[in-house]
């Protein structure tokens, strides 16, 4: 999303206004920081700065409409029929929108008297977070609307996705917000404004929460909070949603507040709150979220992040699921095992599970028709999304739950969800599944009012409303055949909303008509550049009484579509129980799916300190090595934390593109797949629970950031050191380069120390200071791991095989070469590092290193190599012709030769 455009908030004089203007002011003053969508006819019409701004945004013309004060109106407009599309942009584009609408017919109005204005009312304000609408969703991703509270030191964050009626409510400290907002990913965040004043809330909320909405503080005070929330639910007293704390009644309550202010007080079907406590989910901050590229990569991608490359579902609902499962991965091994169990069946039951996803692709996305259906904005394609998806569930059930298998039944998660699909087993959910199969007909319109959706035999009266109405155009066609005998002329009788029925001649052959004796039949209405339309005393009276009977017809089906709607939303309940049920039937087949086709998986998880993996693989990157047609290499690798096993901190080195961060990044995946309930891409997989995962890629590996996250990278690594606990799993990958070499080693070895003493959790250390590979003689539960390559034929070779003990060198060199440094240039610094590799020319060697004193060390003297190796290193550089890479790694390769 783009940044958010601030609301310009414009105070209006009405004085003078006509009335329709002064019933826009009336609206604008309501809603004085959205672009209000004021209806006129077919347009929604904005006016004033709305029309200035909203013309820019959307690229559209603005004009002027009449005059206020003496001044001309600014006016833009959107024809209605494709207002979604301009919605949809503004919505992207931060903007807030009031939808205002004609409440009653002109007709209706001038009734009142030849002046009256037409009854108008804002119906809707759109916000990113409250969306339902297909066309403005992404039917893969949720959208959620969250809000933060703070109440007594203990914080919480609500979240509602509207479009599926889901509600989450999460405690935590205040530091936990982040990690909270980032695994939710809003669209839209509301926050008390008094809150807005502690800076480092404030930039988490702009790192990780949509758009902000700052609520007056007076929303989010328990009384009123409990009050709104109450009246949300529909319920006496919030007991039945099991002791909710303070803070989450007050972030519950903003998002009350900002639903009955948005939905024109329309409630939507929202279910109990789900809780989780901080102790339920792993911890995963925005970070390490962002640089293990879980649902989207750090371009802002879904193709290419961890999600995209095992999403193998087929329905949305099943869709959304799998990204919520991934992004908040459970710390419970027994909850863990029940959706692996789930995932194992699958596996086990292949041909049911391709039949059983077959049936899942027709099933349509039944939670977001509810919601529509509740808010007052579905139509008849909404039923029958509802009536095929249940009926898919039931034909599910009966699928999984007769799978015939005695010795394999279908464990609980999936027993659960059978349960949830056997409208045998609710009663109301059968007979809306009967009145929808009988009541619905073939053609199904968007919207209501058009009509033509009930089935026949359905309502008997409206069968004879319909009979009416097409027996008199019967009529009409019979009426056509004798005017035109009678006038002698080719002529036809047409159709429109202005005249109703009238007959339409070429203009050329016309004449007849207004003479007599046809004069006595046909009465002139209009004239028009080729045809000329007349009316007959009995196509008026054919015309009124078909119009009598379509709207009647209408009228009855508007009010059987009220009903069914009716007796869909009172069973909200179970619908989305069974919406949810059909998502875990899909995610469980689509994992089991994905688990074949890579080769995966079922990983155990327990509640131990170990992590050992053996022949694991990065799904992501094997899946794009594989693109490439090479092979990729699995790796081995054992932690544990305990120190019994396996070391506690792996030390890892190995040349530039060995595949470090690879690695790093595979073991950190594997943690997140296996605590999702997914299977995982390896031989076996061992894993006692990670209550935190943290990870700190070096700045290195983004030049854009690269030049200025020293600091940034302090920060975070400072976060890791603070919170990491003996649970926690921790990925550091080159700490320490983006300062100078001494400082950079210094840091990198003492938080080397402190994660091996203090926070004693698991760690994989990937770092370019080969001294730091000492750490294993000093250290108890310090481990050595290399990424291999080796020289063949003058050329590097890279292995990406992770083995025991420190790289041997560094290859710096070589892959300078690889990268297309000129040769000259290469072959002067293979010089230089002989030189600095031979014992009397390097005197910084680490047994002398005098580790955190103050002074630095004395460089070697420069004479042997006068004028400078750095001299004649740049002297070479082609700066002109150089990728940023290969001037990235001539700037790292300089302050290498700084080094000694
Ligand atoms: N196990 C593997 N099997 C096959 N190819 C791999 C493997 N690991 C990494 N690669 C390939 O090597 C490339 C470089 O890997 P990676 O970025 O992890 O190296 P690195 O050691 O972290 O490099 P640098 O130190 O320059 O950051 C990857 O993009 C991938 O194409």
């Amino acid at each position: 999303m783009n940044a958010p455009v601030s609301p310009s908030v414009q105070t209006f004089d009405a004085t003078g206004a006509t009335p329709v203007m002064q019933q826009f002011f009336d609206m604008k003053t309501r809603q004085p920081d959205a672009l209000l969508f004021f209806r006129m006819g077919d347009f929604y019409e904005l006016f004033f700065d709305d029309a200035i701004r909203a013309a820019a945004a959307l690229g559209i013309s603005q004009t002027f409409r009449g005059n206020h004060n003496g001044q001309p109106i600014p006016m833009a407009g959107v024809p209605h029929h494709a207002a979604e599309a301009y919605l949809s942009k503004l919505i992207r584009m931060g903007f807030k929108v009031a939808v205002c609408e004609q409440m009653e017919d002109p007709a209706e109005a001038k009734k009142r008297g030849s002046k009256s204005v037409v009854r108008r009312d804002i119906v809707r304000v759109v916000t990113p977070g409250t969306l339902t609408e297909d066309g403005l969703l992404d039917a893969r991703g949720a959208n959620r609307l969250a809000a933060v509270a703070i109440r007594a030191g203990q914080a919480a964050v609500a979240a509602v996705e509207l479009s599926t009626g889901e509600v989450e409510c999460f405690s935590t400290g205040k530091e936990g917000v982040g990690a909270l907002l980032a695994a939710l990913s809003p669209s839209e965040t509301l926050v008390a404004d008094r809150l807005l004043a502690d800076d480092h809330l404030a930039q988490t909320l702009k790192i990780c929460g949509g758009l902000i909405q700052p609520m007056p503080s007076a929303l989010s005070e328990p009384q009123a909070s409990e009050t709104r929330v109450k009246r949300l639910y529909g319920v006496d007293t919030l007991d039945g949603f099991g002791g909710l704390a303070p803070a989450e009644i007050g972030a519950l309550g903003l998002i009350a507040a900002h639903l009955e202010m948005t939905q024109a007080g329309k409630l939507p079907a929202l279910r109990a709150p789900r809780r989780a406590a901080e102790a339920d989910v792993m911890s995963i901050d925005p970070a390490t979220r962002s640089s293990l590229e879980i649902d989207r990569t750090q371009g802002g991608d879904r193709n290419g992040s961890l999600l995209a490359v095992i999403d193998r579902t087929v329905s949305a609902g099943g869709a959304r699921l799998l990204a919520a499962r991934l992004s908040r991965p459970l710390l419970d091994p027994a909850a863990i095992d029940q959706r692996l169990d789930a995932v194992e069946w699958f596996v086990d039951h292949r041909s049911l599970r391709e039949r059983l996803r077959e049936q899942l692709k027709g099933a349509g996305d039944m939670a977001r028709a509810l919601a529509r259906l509740a808010l007052g904005r579905g139509g008849p394609r909404d039923l029958a999304c509802l009536r095929d998806g249940l009926k898919t569930g039931e034909k599910l059930a009966g699928m999984v739950g007769g799978s015939g298998d005695p010795l394999s039944p279908p464990p609980a998660e999936l027993e659960t969800a059978l349960a949830a699909l056997t409208p045998s087993l609710h009663q109301g959910i059968s007979q809306l599944l009967n009145t929808l199969e009988a009541g619905l007909g073939p053609d199904l319109p968007a919207l209501a009012r058009d009509g033509g959706f009930v089935a026949p035999g359905v309502r008997p009266e409206l069968d004879q409303a319909r009979s009416l109405r097409d027996d008199s155009r019967r009529v009409v066609a019979a009426l056509e055949q004798r005017l035109i005998q009678e006038a002698g002329i080719s002529l036809k009788i047409r159709h429109n909303g202005v005249l109703g029925y009238f007959v339409e001649a070429t203009a050329g052959k016309a004449d007849p008509l207004f003479q007599p004796p046809l004069n006595a039949t046909f009465i002139h209405r209009q004239t028009l550049a080729n045809q000329v339309r007349f009316t007959t005393v009995e196509l008026a009276d054919l015309d009124a009484r078909i119009a009598q009977a379509a709207e009647r017809a209408l009228a009855m089906e508007v009010a059987a579509f009220e009903d069914w709607r009716a007796e869909a939303v009172a069973l909200a309940a179970p619908i989305q129980a069974a919406a949810e049920a059909l998502a875990r039937l899909d995610v469980a087949a689509a994992l089991a799916e994905w688990a074949e086709d890579a080769g995966a998986v079922r990983p155990a998880v327990d509640k131990s300190l170990a992590f050992e993996a053996k022949g694991a693989r990065h799904p992501v990157v094997e899946a794009a090595v594989r693109r490439a047609g090479d092979p990729y290499t699995p790796n081995d690798c054992r932690l544990d934390a305990a120190g019994d096993v396996a070391a506690r901190l792996s030390i890892v080195t190995g040349p530039n593109m060995a595949g470090k961060s690879t690695f790093l990044r595979q073991n950190a995946l594997l943690a997140i797949l296996a605590q999702s309930g997914c299977y995982v891409p390896a031989k076996s997989f061992r894993l006692g629970v990670v209550d935190r995962l943290f990870s700190r890629v070096g700045a290195g590996d983004d030049l854009a950031r690269g030049r200025s996250t020293f600091m940034m990278e302090m920060v975070e690594t400072a976060a890791i050191l603070t919170q990491a606990t003996p649970r926690s799993l921790v990925i550091l990958d080159e700490i320490g380069r983006g300062t100078a070499t001494y400082d950079g080693l210094a840091i990198a070895w003492a938080c080397a120390e402190s994660l091996h003493d203090t926070n004693r959790c698991r760690a994989l250390f990937a770092t370019h200071y080969h001294e730091l590979a000492t750490l294993e003689e000093r250290l108890a539960h310090v481990s050595n791991l290399s990424l291999r390559a080796k020289e063949w034929n003058g050329d590097l070779v890279f292995l990406h095989e992770a083995a025991d003990g420190p790289a041997d060198r560094s290859y710096g060199v070589q892959v300078a070469k690889l990268a297309g440094v000129p040769p000259q240039v290469v072959a002067r610094a293979k010089e230089v590092l002989d030189r600095l590799e031979s014992k009397t020319e390097s005197p910084a060697k680490l047994d002398d290193l005098p580790l955190f004193a103050a002074a630095a060390p004395v460089m070697a003297a420069p004479a042997v190599l006068a004028p400078s190796v750095v001299d004649a290193a740049l002297k070479d550089l082609d700066v002109d012709g150089m990728s940023p890479r290969e001037a990235l790694e001539a700037l790292y390769r300089l302050k290498g030769l700084l080094k000694t």
